[in-house]
């Protein structure tokens, strides 16, 4: 690992000189400003890149389509394992994590689960979620002094949203976190309890991460995690045997009569799917991996979404022209309950999501690690250090390239001089440069693309439409705080924390006004 950057090709690509031999540029990948490093290097040295990571290694920059494209797309690129290892530890061998043929396999069992046809069964459970917390909200407002209008910290009330959601749909599993704290179910307890902590750079797990020795240090987070994983594993295998058994009974023929919303939920097809007598044996996903898909769910579908919903509310807010307008399409709809169909014909509302999708993705970036040497084919031409002209880049086992979700997304190359700026109204026609992206949902990276995009990007844009269909109809959205007070915390995911909360707390705190008279 130490040699391997001494030996790779990628050492002649222009960058950044290495700031710190052990943590080379990872201070400024992981910084709040991350996005205009990255712009400020990619202006500087070309489209192609050169930063350092951990121990010196070698990282690659590019916005290039067809390079991205083909890193993710190509067998020979993966996660970087010890992240994988890290969140494996966590959640167990789910689909998140797990690699090669396992990954294929799975991949394959569950995709089913996420066709569109099982989605749209779906959309009840978001817009009845959804109204629970529109309903929510509107006695708060009645409770309130002047009964037209109270705050509310967004992000908070969204993620329980999100989290109910992500139990029905994901599990047939009933969070209630809607309902008070005090009134809070084991698993969401366990769940909370393994992702507690706080947003941005911190030096212990990263360690732990990188170098084995420091997982022996004794720390609390470390042994609360492990009793949580007990109670998350044991209602994980609950819910397996009991999905098993409703599934064992309708192919016995006896097929249940009550179409509940246990039938529809993603862990329930993906059983079915698994169970089914033409999937080969050596196809089959062990129970243990079936378990690892709760967490997975939990993880991967939960957080991003409320954070996009959030970040869509701050933009709406900002922007009352765009809110009210979006209004007025919604409330053409006769109905509280629209099929799926139905929100994703709406026009504006779609253009609003991409755009919210385009500017606050969730995720900001990405990585894949080489396993071997490889040549990267570029759209491009570019200049190496020794001023020659490439049109690919040789990389080497260990060389790691980065997914630039934001850079992509905003890139004024692709976007336009006004890339930076919210503007659903780009949608009607976008610049031939984007159709580039390698993106698996519409021009934008946010989900990634190839074999690993994001397997619940469906599910994800229909609870975020269904989410803002019910709350845009009953609500009008303002900014509680200045907007310079609400700042981008980036991590695994991108997260608004108050301007000088020494606490790092994250939240979006919003005036809702009622609409109803
Ligand atoms: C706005 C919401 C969401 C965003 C922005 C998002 C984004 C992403 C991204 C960027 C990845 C790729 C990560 C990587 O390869 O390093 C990913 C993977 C994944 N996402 Fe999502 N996601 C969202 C919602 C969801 C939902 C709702 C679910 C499940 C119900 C989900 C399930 C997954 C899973 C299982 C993977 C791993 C796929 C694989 O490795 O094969 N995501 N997501």
């Amino acid at each position: 690992r130490v040699f391997q950057p001494l030996r790779s090709p990628v050492r002649y690509l222009p960058g950044p000189p290495s700031p710190s031999i052990i943590f080379g540029h990872m201070k400024e990948m992981f910084g709040d400003d991350f996005a205009s490093v990255q712009e400020r290097w990619l202006r500087e040295y070309g489209p192609v890149v050169r930063f350092t990571g951990v121990l010196n290694s070698n990282r690659v920059l590019t916005l290039d389509p067809r390079a991205l494209h083909h890193v993710l797309t190509s067998p020979i690129y993966e996660k970087p394992a010890d992240a994988r290892k890290h969140l494996g530890r966590i959640i167990g061998p789910g689909v998140l994590v797990v690699e090669g043929a396992e990954h294929r396999k799975q991949r394959r069992v569950m995709g089913p689960a996420f066709a569109p046809g099982h989605i749209s069964n779906m959309t009840d459970i978001f817009l009845d979620k959804a109204a629970q917390l529109r309903d929510i909200w509107m006695s708060q407002i009645t409770e309130s002094s002047d009964q037209v209008a109270t705050k509310v910290d967004a992000l908070s009330w969204l993620g329980k949203l999100t989290l109910d959601v992500i139990g029905m749909a994901g599990f047939g599993y009933d969070f209630d976190a809607l309902r008070p704290k005090e009134q809070s179910n084991e698993l969401r307890k366990a769940f909370s309890v393994m992702f507690k902590g706080r947003p941005g750079f911190k030096l212990l797990p990263f360690l732990q991460a990188w170098v084995p020795l420091f997982r022996l240090v004794p720390d609390e987070q470390t042994k609360t995690t492990a009793r949580a994983q007990a109670v998350m594993k044991h209602i994980g295998r609950e819910l397996l045997a009991e999905k098993k058994e409703t599934a064992r009974v309708e192919m016995n023929g006896e097929r249940l009569n009550r179409k509940t919303m246990q039938d529809m939920d993603l862990l329930s097809r993906l059983v079915r799917a698994n169970m089914a007598a033409d999937l080969p044996e050596n196809q089959r996903m062990s129970d243990e991996d079936v378990v690892a898909q709760v967490p997975t769910f939990m993880v991967a579908g939960h957080e991003t979404t409320s954070t996009a919903v959030t970040w869509c509310l701050y933009a709406l807010s900002i922007d009352p022209r765009v809110q009210s307008k979006l209004r007025d399409e919604l409330l053409q709809i006769p109905t509280d309950t629209p099929s799926m169909d139905a929100l994703m014909a709406l026009p504006y509302l779609d253009a609003v999501c991409r755009e919210t999708l385009r500017i606050h993705p969730p995720v900001p970036m990405a990585g894949r690690v080489a396993q071997k040497e490889d040549t990267i084919p570029f759209e491009t031409t570019f200049l190496d250090v020794k001023g020659r002209t490439q049109d690919h880049i040789r990389v080497t086992k260990g060389d790691f390239v980065l997914l630039p979700i934001v850079a992509i997304n905003r890139s004024k190359d692709m976007w336009g001089e006004d890339a930076l700026e919210f503007k659903p109204e780009r949608w009607e026609s976008i610049p031939e440069a984007v159709s580039k992206i390698p993106g698996v949902w519409g021009n934008v990276f946010s989900f990634l693309g190839g074999s690993r995009a994001c397997i619940g990007y469906r599910f994800s844009i229909v609870e975020i439409k269904a989410i803002l269909f019910t709350l845009l109809r009953s609500f009008k959205f303002e900014l509680a705080v200045p907007k310079e007070d609400i700042v981008k915390r980036s991590a695994i995911v991108t997260r608004p924390v108050l301007r000088g909360d020494v606490e790092n707390k994250t939240q979006m705190p919003l005036t809702i006004r009622s609409l109803r008279g």
